[in-house]
C-alpha cells in the first residue's frame, strides 16, 4: 500500500520519521536516520549555545515495554552545528529534512530562525514549545499568552510553512484555546502532538530509588503508555485546525499504532521511545506492518482513512 505523504508542502516517501531528540543529536546519529527506511528525519532540538544537558542517568526504558522516562535537559551541539548540517544536506535525496529549534528565550529563537531563513534552505522548521526538562524553564506550550506572542514574532520571520512541537493537553477548553491561537498564523502549517507527558516519576520497587538523576527523578514520559493521550491530542487538533496538518507522535511501537494515529488525523508519524529501544530498523518493520494492515483493510493510500475515526 502507498504510505507516502506530504507535509508542509514537502513530499515524504513514507510517513514515518524520528521524534526530535532520538537518533538525531550528532551527524553520526543523523547518518543512521538517512540510511534507515524512515521517510524523513528531524534534528535534536537546538539551543543557541551548545549544551551538555542534565546529569546521567537521565533516560531509561520502563519495565514491561510500557514506555520510557527522560530528563535529558536539552543536550545539543548548538544551532550552528545543525545549520551547517542543513547547508550540507543532500536535498536531492527523497528524504526531506526537518530542523527542531528550542531557544531558551524568544531572542534566541529569533536569532536562530533568522539564521535559517538567511540560509534559504529547503528544510522545514519545527519550533519546540514543550521541553519539560530544563530546570527553571516552564514549558511555553502551557503558557498560551507567551506562545501566542512568540508565534506573532517568529511566524513573520520564518515566512515559509513551519510547525510547532506541543505538549499534551488534557482539557477540552485547552484544546479550544490553543487552537484559537494557532489558527491566527497562516504559515503555521502543522502541529506535532505530543511531546513527552511532563514530569512523571519512575521509582524502583527493590531499591526504592528514582530511576533517573535530574530533578529528583522527575522526567517526561513516552512510549506505549502515552498512546491514548497522543491519539486524543492528534484528533483534537485535527478537528480544530482546518487547513493545517498534525504530526502524530506518542506510543507508536508497531504498524497498529501508526494506523491509529492516521485514523485520528495524523499526516505523518514520529517514533521516539521505540526507535531509542529498537534502533533505526524499527522504520522498515513498522512501515511494512502499516502497509499490511492497509491491504488487509482495503485501504490504498493514507487519505483513504486519515481522520476517519468513527464516533458512536
Ligand atoms: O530533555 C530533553 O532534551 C527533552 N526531552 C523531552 O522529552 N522533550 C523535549 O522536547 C526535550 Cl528538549
Amino acid at each position: 500500500a502507498d504510505i507516502s505523504t506530504t507535509l508542509a508542502g514537502v513530499k515524504l516517501p513514507n510517513l514515518l520519521f524520528n521524534a526530535s531528540g532520538v537518533c538525531c543529536q550528532t551527524e553520526a546519529d543523523l547518518k543512521l536516520m538517512v540510511e534507515s527506511e524512515s521517510g524523513s528525519l528531524i534534528t535534536k532540538s537546538a539551543t543557541f549555545e551548545q549544551r551538555d544537558g542534565n546529569p546521567s542517568p537521565r533516560y531509561t526504558p520502563l519495565p514491561g515495554g510500557i514506555g520510557s522516562i527522560n530528563s535529558m535537559g536539552l543536550p545539543n551541539e548548538g544551532y550552528e552545528y545543525y545549520l551547517n548540517y542543513a547547508k550540507n544536506y543532500d536535498y536531492s535525496s527523497k528524504k526531506p529534512l526537518f530542523i527542531s529549534l528550542s531557544g531558551l528565550s524568544l531572542a534566541d529563537n529569533v536569532k536562530m530562525c533568522e539564521a535559517f531563513v538567511a540560509a534559504d534552505l529547503p528544510c522545514v522548521l519545527e519550533i519546540n514549545y514543550s521541553c519539560p526538562n530544563v530546570p527553571g524553564k516552564p514549558q511555553m506550550g502551557y503558557d498560551l499568552e507567551a506562545m501566542e506572542h512568540s508565534l506573532s514574532v517568529l511566524a513573520p520571520i520564518i515566512k515559509k510553512p513551519f510547525g510547532i512541537k506541543l505538549p499534551p493537553y488534557f482539557d477540552i477548553a485547552h484544546f479550544d484555546q490553543a487552537a484559537a491561537v494557532f489558527n491566527k498564523f497562516d504559515n503555521l502549517a502543522f502541529v506535532t502532538c505530543i511531546n513527552s507527558v511532563g514530569n512523571g516519576l519512575a521509582i524502583d520497587f527493590e531499591t526504592e530509588e528514582a530511576l533517573i538523576k535530574p530533578k529528583d527523578g522527575f522526567g517526561g514520559l513516552g512510549g506505549l503508555m502515552v498512546l491514548n493521550t497522543a491519539l486524543a491530542n492528534v484528533n483534537a487538533f485535527h478537528r480544530r485546525l482546518p487547513g493545517k496538518q498534525v504530526i502524530g507522535v506518542g506510543g507508536v511501537v508497531s504498524g497498529k499504532e501508526a494506523f491509529l494515529h492516521v485514523l485520528a488525523g495524523a499526516s505523518a508519524v514520529q517514533i521516539g521511545t521505540q526507535l531509542k529501544e529498537e534502533g533505526p530498523g524499527a522504520f522498515a518493520r513498522i512501515a511494512k506492518e502499516l502497509s499490511d494492515i492497509m491491504v488487509a483493510k482495503g485501504y490504498k493510500t493514507l487519505e483513504d482513512f486519515r481522520g476517519k475515526v468513527k464516533t458512536l
